[in-house]
């Protein structure tokens, strides 16, 4: 095991057995309004639910592996994501098989989640996944970011354990965190075509800046309460970056002060802004209903 500090020397952070000390603190207004009060443990300090963001989660020479792994992928692994216009939004590749409806027709996971790096057996140890059927995650996928690309905002949905692992690559991002707007709200015309949709509110509470590197964990009431997006933007400036929450955990020196000037404004003559890379993200889930062996083999042989 590689012993080293969250500094960026370029190694990954010791063995995470423990995520409490990782956890984010969130605008103590978040909950306001909102009755349920499971919600309420993203605001408790020892409660398993909220975010949880770790640096160096992963080194420089395992994220240059994992990328040059996805980058050689074969051809039929991308799948390009296009929008109602027909212009290209992105790109993604699936790994661990299909999610349907009842259940995952599950595969092999790459040697690059299981082997070097050894990242599923690193997410176990942090004891997110504690509580889910398979212990680790069973399923990945991998969003491509170009700068000015990003993800509307939404929620993972039931089909997983209540639980995301995500590993951030190449460049940074924001993600933004959205509530669901108010009972009253609901009613008015800010309400989405599809009718079966909740409204949100318009602006997100806050951002949580992801280093390239870096883990985060979204556990339970974060998972269910809350949606996520990624703007499509460029350039990450002032304004967006002083609703950074996990300010002080970022571990590049220059990214934290960039964050702390722009919460504290003032100098409007220089420039507070993070320009955006190319980006990759493991998304890691459990899809706790995996269908039988047998019937997966029923299902090939039908092909
Ligand atoms: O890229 C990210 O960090 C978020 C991706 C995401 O929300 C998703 O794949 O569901
Ligand atoms: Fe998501």
């Amino acid at each position: 095991m590689i012993m080293a500090s969250s500094s960026t020397d370029g190694q990954h952070t010791n063995e995470i057995k423990n995520l409490t000390p990782h956890k984010i603190v969130l605008p103590a207004d978040l909950l306001k309004d909102i009755q349920d009060t499971e919600a309420k443990g993203c605001l408790d300090n020892d409660s398993s639910d909220g975010f949880f963001y770790i640096p160096n989660f992963i080194s420089e020479a395992e994220e240059e592996h994992i990328i040059s792994k996805i980058q050689s992928a074969p051809q039929p692994k991308w799948r390009t994501l296009h929008a109602r216009s027909g212009e290209k939004i992105g790109r993604l590749q699936n790994w661990g098989g299909q999610v349907t409806k009842q259940a995952l027709i599950a595969e092999q996971l790459p040697e690059f989640l299981t082997s070097f790096p050894p990242l599923l057996e690193r997410i176990r140890e942090t004891g997110a996944f504690q509580g889910s059927k398979h212990g680790e995650p069973n399923h990945c996928l991998m969003n491509e970011y170009e700068p000015g690309q990003g993800i509307l905002p939404h929620e993972d949905g039931s089909a997983y354990f209540p639980t995301v692992a995500t590993v951030s690559l190449g460049g940074h991002t924001l993600l933004d965190v959205y509530r669901y707007a108010s009972q009253d709200a609901q009613s008015d015309a800010s309400k989405p075509a599809d009718s079966s949709a909740k409204a949100r509110e318009q602006l997100p509470r806050f951002s949580i800046l992801q280093e390239p590197r870096s883990l985060l964990i979204t556990q339970g009431a974060a998972y269910k309460y809350f949606l996520h997006g990624i703007a499509e933007r460029e350039i990450d400036e002032d304004k967006h970056l002083s609703t950074v929450t996990n300010g002080d955990m970022v571990a590049d020196t220059s990214v934290r002060d960039t964050i702390r000037k722009a919460k504290e404004g003032g100098d409007s003559n220089s420039d507070h802004s993070l320009q955006r890379q190319l980006r990759y993200s493991l998304t890691l889930r459990d899809v706790e209903r995996v269908a039988p062996k047998n019937l997966m083999a029923m299902m090939m042989g039908k092909q």
